[in-house]
């Protein structure tokens, strides 16, 4: 066990069930329009209008025919031509090719599309192609209704919208869309030490980073934030701060406060004022990371020590938010790499430490840990591009084991 593990801390994934099943939506339905679509909850399942593509149409610059015409010099006169958004319908002189853009409209009686660089073209006005390759009935043409066919659900409700959603809305020519509304999230730094940034600093102060990296989390997300700045080391001050947080927001972020120091005083008020769910998890870093009920809203405890702050948002925190907002979010893929250097780890909490993942000459995923790995080393998350989680009962980890590896991911980076 090592030194800051105690019997009696509660395993994460018993966390996860609690946070996952004490949270009920706080969201209501509403309309945006596509422009302002883009992190949104879907409200409902996204049922396709349309065909996509609307009609059979080319996938090349070239020349459209019916391959079973095709005569035995592969030669055949040009009847018409065919571009991307001619709106008439040309049929195919039979014997003949029509000369056909990439997204024109295949005419009525063609189903083969050769590309131009395999085919000639005579001189002069009664032009004449040659097809220089066998064509079999289906080549170059994008077929009606093979991505998406009408009435087919697209995006099932509770997906949170990202760019290729965007994208496909579009395509399908949805301009409105219902959505859950924001889920309102207030956020508070707390301590006697911290100082915005751009200010200067005395002795015994430190900038106040966890708000700035809790913000720029929630930025992604279907989230209005309300921040209510740094709330000093003060019993009424911060109980004042829970109540009116409390009353604005669906879900109360704070760091710090936490643990069990003598200026810590955000367990004593929420005991007071509210319900602590749980407190205290066997997990490295976060092991003070509190859950709880106020009279209106969730309360979500961060602890002080910045990487612990944002591994447990990443980790705890997202799943009351995505859970509150209807999302149904799904945590990052777990898969197995090799180490390439002893891991130190002792039994007792379950450790997300920062790591660096590549791929080594054999095509496997090796990975090497961001160095030392202390709750108020920053820097170990930003060299990082994954979390290397140990165990709870691995003890220390030597070169060339295994070890699960969680690649960081959007929507959360
Ligand atoms: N006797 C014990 N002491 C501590 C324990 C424990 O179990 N027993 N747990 C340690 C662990 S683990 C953590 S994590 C911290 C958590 O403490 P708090 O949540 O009460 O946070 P603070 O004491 O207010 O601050 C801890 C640390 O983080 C710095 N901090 C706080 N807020 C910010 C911020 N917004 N931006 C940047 N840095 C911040 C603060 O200055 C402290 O250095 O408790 C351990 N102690
Ligand atoms: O180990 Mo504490 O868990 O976050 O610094």
């Amino acid at each position: 066990m090592d030194c800051c593990s105690q019997p009696g801390l509660m395993p994460i994934e018993q966390a996860k069930s609690i946070l996952r099943d004490s949270t009920e939506l706080k969201t209501q339905i509403q309309t945006v329009s596509l422009e302002d679509a883009l992190n949104r909850v879907l409200a409902e399942d996204i049922v396709s209008p349309i065909n996509i593509p609307p009609f059979d149409n080319s996938a090349m610059d070239g020349y459209a025919i019916c391959a079973e015409q095709m005569p035995n010099n592969n030669t055949l006169p040009l009847s018409h031509k065919v571009f991307a958004g001619d709106t008439q319908k040309i049929a195919l002189e039979p014997g003949h090719c029509v000369r056909i853009m990439t997204g024109a409209p295949l005419p009525p009686g063609c189903d083969a599309v050769e590309m131009q660089e395999n085919t000639e073209a005579s001189e002069g006005e009664e032009q004449e192609i040659t097809f220089k390759q066998p064509i079999n009935k289906g080549k170059n043409v994008r077929l009606k209704g093979e991505d998406v066919k009408q009435g087919q659900v697209v995006i099932p409700a509770n997906t949170r919208l990202n760019s290729s959603h965007i994208g496909l809305l579009a395509t399908l020519g949805i301009n409105t869309i219902a959505v859950q509304s924001l889920l309102k999230v207030a956020l508070f730094s707390s301590g006697d030490e911290l100082v915005q940034p751009g200010k200067p600093l005395k002795h015994g102060q430190i900038y106040d980073s966890n708000r700035f990296a809790i913000r720029a989390l929630l930025a992604k997300l279907p989230v209005e934030i309300i921040d209510l700045g740094v709330i000093a080391d003060d019993k009424q001050l911060v109980t004042d701060a829970f109540v009116k947080a409390d009353k604005m927001a669906d879900i109360v972020i704070c760091s710090g406060g936490v643990s069990v120091g003598e200026a810590d005083y955000t367990k004593l008020v929420l005991d007071e004022i509210g319900d602590i769910n749980f407190w205290k998890l066997a997990i490295k870093p976060g092991k003070p990371f509190a859950f709880g009920q106020l009279p209106n809203s969730y309360f979500i405890g961060l602890p002080g020590n910045p990487v612990s702050a944002y591994v447990t948002f990443y980790k705890l925190a997202m799943l009351v938010i995505s859970k509150a907002c209807g999302w149904a979010y799904d945590e990052p893929l777990q898969v197995q790499a090799i180490s390439l250097q002893d891991f130190k780890k002792s039994p007792g909490r379950t450790d997300y430490q920062r790591g660096l993942a590549s791929i080594n000459q054999s095509g496997q995923l090796q990975v090497s840990s961001t160095g030392a790995q202390g709750s108020a080393i920053f820097t170990s998350l930003t060299q990082a591009n994954c979390f290397v989680v140990l165990e709870q009962d691995r003890g220390r980890v030597s070169a060339g084991e295994m070890v699960t590896l969680e690649m960081f991911a959007e929507p959360i980076l």
